[in-house]
């Protein structure tokens, strides 16, 4: 045992659970502390370096996270939205920071998500990358910098397993580019368009998805107008971009208070 922060990951054999374990793994600065699945996952009981394909590392896989995130100090959670609700409560209970990256919640989500972070730090953000963060500030400079005559457009591709969309990445870069232009995305947003649609909305921000292979993960904001157009491009050909971020805002969130936080908050952007 060290004085490391403690970090639990949840959902720990996903494609992103995976690519956790090894970070924190790896890491000078934390150890893995725990590992949680979903009941009846094959790997509970197992334990957590043989379950990855390498050597025993002393980690148990439990399906139990109140004991789990009691004896930790961060909980990275990259899962589905009901589980992360509820990981939300417990994190809240163990007084640890929850990163969160999981993507795909509704608004009533989001509301059951804030009253935990009245007892603990929560980090959310879509997409956990330095660059794509990095991103969502040029997309709002740009659509503040461009005339209401320039259609935005965010185009975003993922592997033939994701579940959601638009993806959280997408959502992002619309709400960034949508407060450039000063209103709320929601109230003006076009996505899965088909059949006779009609002319484009003016002002909408539009989505469209691509599903294929194994993408890791790629967005462009396109910004498009009579005679020229700008793209905004992102792309991810690795997850460790996603589980270093992660990572960072765990350590960031041990010595901040309980609230809401974001990656822009994280990486000073
Ligand atoms: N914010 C970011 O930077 C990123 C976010 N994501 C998001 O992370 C989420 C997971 O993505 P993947 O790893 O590709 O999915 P995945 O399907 O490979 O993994 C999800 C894991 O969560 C586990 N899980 C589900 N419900 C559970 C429960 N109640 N308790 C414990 N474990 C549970 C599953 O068994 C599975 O192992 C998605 O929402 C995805 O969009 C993915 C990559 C980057
Ligand atoms: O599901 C994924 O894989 C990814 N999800 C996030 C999203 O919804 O944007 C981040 C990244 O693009 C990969």
């Amino acid at each position: 045992m060290t004085d490391l922060p403690g970090i639990v990951i949840t959902g720990a054999s996903g494609r992103m659970g995976r690519m956790l374990c090894a970070t924190v793994a790896a890491s000078d600065k934390a150890r893995l502390a725990g590992a949680i699945e979903r009941k009846g996952h094959a790997w509970i009981g197992r334990d957590l370096g043989e379950a990855l394909g390498g050597a025993p590392n002393g980690v148990i896989v439990t399906d139990d996270p109140l004991d789990a995130f009691a004896k930790a100090q961060a909980v990275i959670d990259f899962t589905a939205p009901a589980a992360t609700i509820e990981f939300a409560k417990i994190a809240a209970q163990a007084r640890c920071v929850h990163v969160i990256g999981t993507t795909g919640f509704e608004t009533a989500d989001l509301d059951a998500l804030a009253p935990a972070a009245r007892h603990a730090v929560q980090i959310r953000a879509g997409n956990m990358s330095l660059g794509v963060n990095l991103l969502t500030q040029l997309a709002k400079k740009v659509a503040q910098a461009l005339d209401a005559d320039w259609d935005i457009e965010v185009i975003e591709a993922h592997h033939n397993k994701k579940v959601d969309a638009p993806s959280g990445t997408a959502l992002m870069l619309g709400r960034a580019a949508a407060e450039g232009r000063g209103f709320v995305l929601e109230d003006n947003m076009e996505s899965g368009r088909h059949g006779i649609t009609g002319a484009r909305t003016p002002g909408a921000i539009g989505f469209s998805a691509i599903r294929g292979g194994d993408i890791v993960g790629e967005h462009d904001v396109l910004f498009a107008t009579a005679g020229e157009r700008i793209v905004l491009r992102h792309i991810a050909t690795d997850r460790a971009i996603f589980a270093r971020g992660a990572l960072k805002a765990a350590l960031w969130g041990q010595d901040k208070k309980p609230g809401q936080y974001d990656m822009i908050d994280v990486l000073g952007l």
